[in-house]
């Protein structure tokens, strides 16, 4: 069964990781896909690729999200190419793992304005386009579970997921009366290019997989069917809603 079939699907950061993921995803279900990228301009060309293997349309274009006219640009090519937008997906994020202390000026600045800021003109880009459209639509968040927990490396990281987590909250109420659900993805932690530095040490890999009910870390495509699924009308009635996707990491504390 696909859940998106003649939806068009926007998802930022999509060139790797978790936001390919649900890019691909998205394809996979019947959807039109068109993706952000920074900087990675053959991840994004493989995404398109990958999409169109599969059958459906793929655009890839090219922005940093920390700055507002990447917004507007985004919306407006993805409207220009495929005529609408149905879902949009906020993937982009970075996490520059750092002590608390001495934290840069320029870290905090920029993971803020990259994982927070950039989500709101990307969101405000997004939902005025459905508001227009005039039939609702969907917006995914990528947050975390660390929107509900601490990070001593992370100080600056777990407010803008908490922001997100927030602000889909915040935005459920400001675009329900125009049939817009917005919802987010707490994901546990995920082996990605963010955290391959920080994992790189098997040991602490396996402390940390021995922590989560499930067994192990996640992967990229642990996050492809919770996206999917909140983006379609399966999720019809979901609105400010918040799915972790741990393998059960947060609810073991004891
Ligand atoms: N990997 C993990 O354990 C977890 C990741 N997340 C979130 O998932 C999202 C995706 O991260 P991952 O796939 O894990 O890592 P990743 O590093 O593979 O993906 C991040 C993507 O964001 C893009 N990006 C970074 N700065 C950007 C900018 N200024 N403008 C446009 N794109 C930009 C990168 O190019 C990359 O494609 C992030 O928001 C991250 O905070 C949330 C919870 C856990
Ligand atoms: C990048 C980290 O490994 C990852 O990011 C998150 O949001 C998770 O909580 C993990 O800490």
């Amino acid at each position: 069964m696909k859940l998106l079939e003649g939806k068009t699907v926007l998802v930022t950061g999509a060139s790797a990781g978790i936001g390919r993921a649900a890019a691909i995803g998205a394809a996979r279900h019947g959807a039109d896909v068109v993706i952000n990228f920074s900087r990675d301009e053959a991840g994004a060309a493989s995404a398109v690729a990958e999409i169109e293997a599969l059958g459906q349309r793929g655009l890839s274009v090219k922005g940093d999200v920390s700055d507002p006219a990447t917004a507007r640009d985004f919306i407006a090519q993805a409207v220009d190419a495929f005529g609408k937008v149905d879902a949009f997906v906020n993937n982009a994020g970075i996490c520059p793992f750092h002590a608390f202390l001495d934290m840069p000026v320029e870290t905090f600045e920029r993971t803020m304005r990259v994982n927070l800021h950039g989500a709101y003109f990307m969101v405000q880009a997004a939902a005025n386009q459905m508001v227009k459209q005039g039939h609702g639509g969907a917006i995914v968040a990528v947050s975390s579970i660390s929107a509900l927990v601490g990070g001593e490396y992370q100080t600056h990281y777990t407010p803008t997921k908490a922001g997100l987590h927030s602000l889909m909250q915040s935005t459920a109420i400001a675009l329900g009366k125009y049939g817009i659900r917005c919802n987010s993805v707490l994901p546990g932690t995920i082996l990605t290019d963010i955290n391959k530095d920080d994992l790189a040490d098997m040991d602490k890999r396996e402390r940390m997989a021995a922590r989560i009910p499930l067994g192990r870390l996640g992967q990229p495509d642990d996050l492809e069917g919770p996206i999917v699924f909140l983006a379609s009308d399966l999720a019809k009635y979901v609105t400010g809603a918040s799915l972790l996707v741990d393998g059960g990491a947060f609810v073991n504390l004891q």
